[in-house]
């Protein structure tokens, strides 16, 4: 699992740690931690370290200050060490550090170009103080430092992104490698943002611990997270105690839907798929997954709404399945039935423009801010909320935090691929997980099914992809030494 925090959170978490350590420490051992890494990098890129070249591209805050102390360690270990006024004043103690160790100051040049020799440029611009986007000549040197191909290690965050959204909507750096301290960063979980980071380091500072179930925490899941976590039977399962799933999907007008959910809830293993939607999706499905039955009859989780069109008998069929007590998957078209208040073991899967409709927003609301909108929805719904889309992220009304499921390669997202997850994290509830945990396995579980597979698929062939995933997840747990 990797935790994140959003900048409040690591501001209120620095603070206490001061009080111990006083001001110094922290950027001390930050700077230490960089220098570290820069130094590792150039002896990777140059075989060694004295001789190389450094370039430091400074902002006006602290995260300019963790580049100049790192450059002066650097400097006095035989790097020649260059500092690029980028914005303001540079720290004053980092820039004397830096002057005393024998690195050099420049002012950015107008067009932003920088000369060589550079084996390596560090952006230690904007941290998470910064505002998103780049004032020009800054925004300029950015796509100057990508279009050169100089080897770039962000300090902290590429600056420019937002650091608590992953919103990249100016310009931005674009990172190979990332250096942060103390705990990840929202916009290393969250794309776009997470796509400019590269490889991302996170350098020890000694931080306090924290509270990280509070809000302004996000946990992601990693590939073995998903393997510990997923319910494989035992020898003595019955369909019962790995579940029954009762699947409401499709309509006459769009039958695919069905056939996607129900692919999605047979191949994630459910002890049995109940088919309860209408005629033409229930006869595709007969045809193509004869282990599927028809009748009702005993389930233990609900899903419903993927491909139902207007269906008018909507607003009914959720409040039926609400009656039951039962957990439920309510995907696409059955969003716009939901009642008032739902409890939280409801699943909600909606993605960005269904969300907005739920929370009567615009679509760009959303997207500027998914976190938000997430934790948003979950808190007037009263339901837990897996929001589809780039990165995917789940909100429950029980929790301050987000998960974030395992990230995807981007092939996965076409039509049908949310009907399959329907139906992927009903056969999880039905399972007996909570919502969150079934929200977060099932989107994890179908990024890693698609990132193991070499070129797109369409989703009901990646569906069908998901025993062998499971398989190889569960191979993984027994090498962990969890026995299923
Ligand atoms: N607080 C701490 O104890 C620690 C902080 N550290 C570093 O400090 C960073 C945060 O430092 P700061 O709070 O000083 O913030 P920043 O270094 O991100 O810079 C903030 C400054 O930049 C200006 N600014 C912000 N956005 C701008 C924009 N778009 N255009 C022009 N100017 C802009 C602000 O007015 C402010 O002066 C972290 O990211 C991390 O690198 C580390 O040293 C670890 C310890
Ligand atoms: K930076």
């Amino acid at each position: 699992m990797i935790t994140a925090a959003t900048a409040d959170a690591v501001r209120e978490l620095e603070r206490r740690t001061m009080i111990s350590t006083g001001d110094d420490a922290l950027m001390q051992r930050a700077a230490a931690g960089l220098a570290a890494v820069l130094a590792a990098e150039l002896r990777h890129r140059a075989g060694h370290l004295y001789g190389t070249a450094v370039t430091l591209l400074v902002g006006p805050g602290n995260n300019g200050g963790d580049a100049l102390f790192a450059g002066a360690r650097l400097a006095a270990r035989g790097v020649a060490v260059r500092a690029v006024r980028c914005l303001g004043r540079p720290h004053a103690a980092g820039l004397a550090a830096l002057l005393a160790a024998g690195g050099r100051v420049v002012d950015l040049p107008e067009d932003g170009r920088l000369s060589g020799p550079v084996t390596l440029v560090v952006d230690g611009v904007l941290g998470i103080g910064g505002r998103p986007g780049l004032p020009e000549p800054v925004a300029r040197l950015a796509e100057a430092v990508a279009e050169d191909g100089w080897p770039l290690v962000a300090v902290d965050l590429p600056s420019g992104v937002d650091a608590d959204t992953g919103a990249v909507a100016g310009a931005a750096f674009c990172a190979d490698r990332t250096v942060t301290f103390g705990v990840h960063k929202a916009c290393h979980l969250l794309e776009p943002a997470r796509g400019r980071c590269g490889v991302v380091e996170r350098v020890d500072i000694g931080l306090e611990a924290a509270d990280t179930t509070a809000p302004g925490w996000l946990h992601a899941l990693e590939d073995d997270d998903l393997a510990l976590g997923w319910p494989y039977p035992g020898a003595a399962s019955d369909k019962y105690a790995r579940g029954v799933v009762g699947l409401d999907a499709g309509s006459d007008q769009y039958p695919g839907a069905g056939v996607l959910s129900t692919t999605g809830a047979v191949h994630a293993g459910a002890g049995m798929v109940r088919f309860l939607g209408a005629d033409r999706p229930a006869e595709l499905v007969r045809r193509r997954l004869p282990d599927v039955v028809f009748s009702p009859g005993r389930v233990q989780a609900h899903l419903l709404g993927s491909g139902w069109g207007d269906r008018p008998d909507g607003a009914d069929v959720v409040a039926a399945a609400l009656d039951t007590g039962l957990p439920a998957v309510v995907d696409a078209d059955g969003l716009r039935f939901l009642p008032d208040h739902l409890p939280a073991s409801w699943l909600l899967t909606p993605h960005a423009g269904e969300l907005a409709r739920l929370l009567d927003r615009e679509r760009g609301w959303v997207e500027e801010d998914p976190l938000r909108a997430v934790r948003a929805a979950a808190a007037r719904t009263g339901a837990t909320v897996l929001l589809k889309g780039a990165s995917q992220l789940v909100a429950s009304p029980e929790h301050g935090w987000v998960g974030v499921a395992v990230p995807g390669p981007a092939w996965t997202a076409r039509a049908g691929s949310g009907d399959v997850l329907g139906g992927i994290c009903a056969t999880l509830l039905a399972a007996g997980l909570p919502a969150w945990r079934a929200g977060l396995l099932g989107a994890s579980v179908q990024a890693v099914a698609a990132r193991t597979h070499p070129g797109p698929l369409p989703p009901h062939a990646l569906a069908e992809r998901l025993p062998e995933t499971v398989g190889r997840l569960e191979a993984r747990a027994r090498a962990l030494g969890v026995r299923p």
